[in-house]
């Protein structure tokens, strides 16, 4: 007999149903036209989009460097934890973005993190979140993030196009993020170049690169892949460019590294410029 699914813990849906309760209440400090107000009155964004493509055009390889303190499936990864000091360091390396984990209840992160590792370089800075609601696209840039993560796993299409569309009016990019087929033909009918393939299953948590090796090549040409999660070795990034992606999104890896700058190095130079 299968195991009753019930008995398999959905993390996404467990983090999902937090992130709903933590936008009730939110939102209720600060109503919807306030936020969209602080949204429209943050300042320039920074080209998230334009960075990957700078580099991709170079030559290089785009990585975009997370900073995070703790995941779900990592426990606490870096301490002590300065995102400032992790901003610096992965500019330094060459890194084309940022992202910043910015959920409290399972990563420890905040949006405190995100505006002093944005103030801290001049790198485009991804809020990596669980987006749900609108309101949620208007904090993210009025904490001064310049893209949005949109998890189809964790959306409707209606939802997803909604997001994206909010985040297109406030000069945002967005990264759509998938994990199998159907989501992928769910994200090509997005406006955005950026598709993001996660290897990690946010489910289960499992990570395995042979997701990018599947979906990485049936990413038309005229979108961006990039490829998240479980990315450790130059051979990894070696792995992923034959696939067809030149842009990375890692975390853990680096961030469980000493000298950051030197791993992120490590990575960028792993294809010959
Ligand atoms: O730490 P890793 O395995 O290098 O993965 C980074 C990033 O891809 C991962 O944090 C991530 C990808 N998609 C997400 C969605 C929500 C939270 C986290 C994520």
């Amino acid at each position: 007999m299968n195991a009753p699914t019930d008995l398999i813990s959905d993390t996404l849906a467990r983090i999902l149903a937090d992130k709903y309760a933590e936008v009730r209440e939110r939102s209720a400090e600060t109503p919807l036209a306030e936020m969209e107000r602080k949204a429209r009155d943050a300042g320039p964004t920074r080209d998230f989009t334009g960075a990957l493509c700078d580099a991709v055009a170079e030559g290089r390889v785009g990585l975009i460097a997370e900073i995070k303190r703790a995941s779900p499936s990592g426990g606490l990864i870096r301490d002590p934890f300065d995102p400032a000091e992790l901003a610096k360091a992965y500019e330094a390396a060459g890194a084309a973005c940022l992202s910043v984990l910015t959920d409290g209840p399972w990563f420890q992160g905040s949006a405190e993190d995100l505006a002093a590792a944005r103030a801290a370089c001049r790198l485009p800075v991804l809020r990596k979140d669980f987006m749900v609601d609108p309101w949620q696209v208007f904090e993210a840039r009025a904490m001064g993030a310049d893209c949005i993560l949109l998890i189809l796993a964790a959306l409707s299409d209606e939802q997803a196009h909604e997001l994206e569309d909010i985040a297109r009016s406030l000069d945002m990019s967005v990264l759509a993020e998938v994990h199998d087929r159907r989501e992928l033909d769910r994200a090509l009918g997005l406006e955005t170049r950026l598709i993001g393939v996660n290897n990690r299953n946010l489910k289960t948590l499992v990570t395995d690169l042979s997701v990018s090796d599947e979906l990485v090549p049936l990413i038309p040409a005229d979108r961006i892949p990039v490829s998240e999660s479980g990315i450790r070795t130059p051979e990894d990034v070696r792995r992923i460019c034959r696939d067809g992606a030149r842009c990375l999104l890692v975390g853990e890896h680096l961030l469980r590294q000493p000298d950051v700058t030197a791993a992120a190095s490590a990575l960028i130079h792993a294809i010959p410029g």
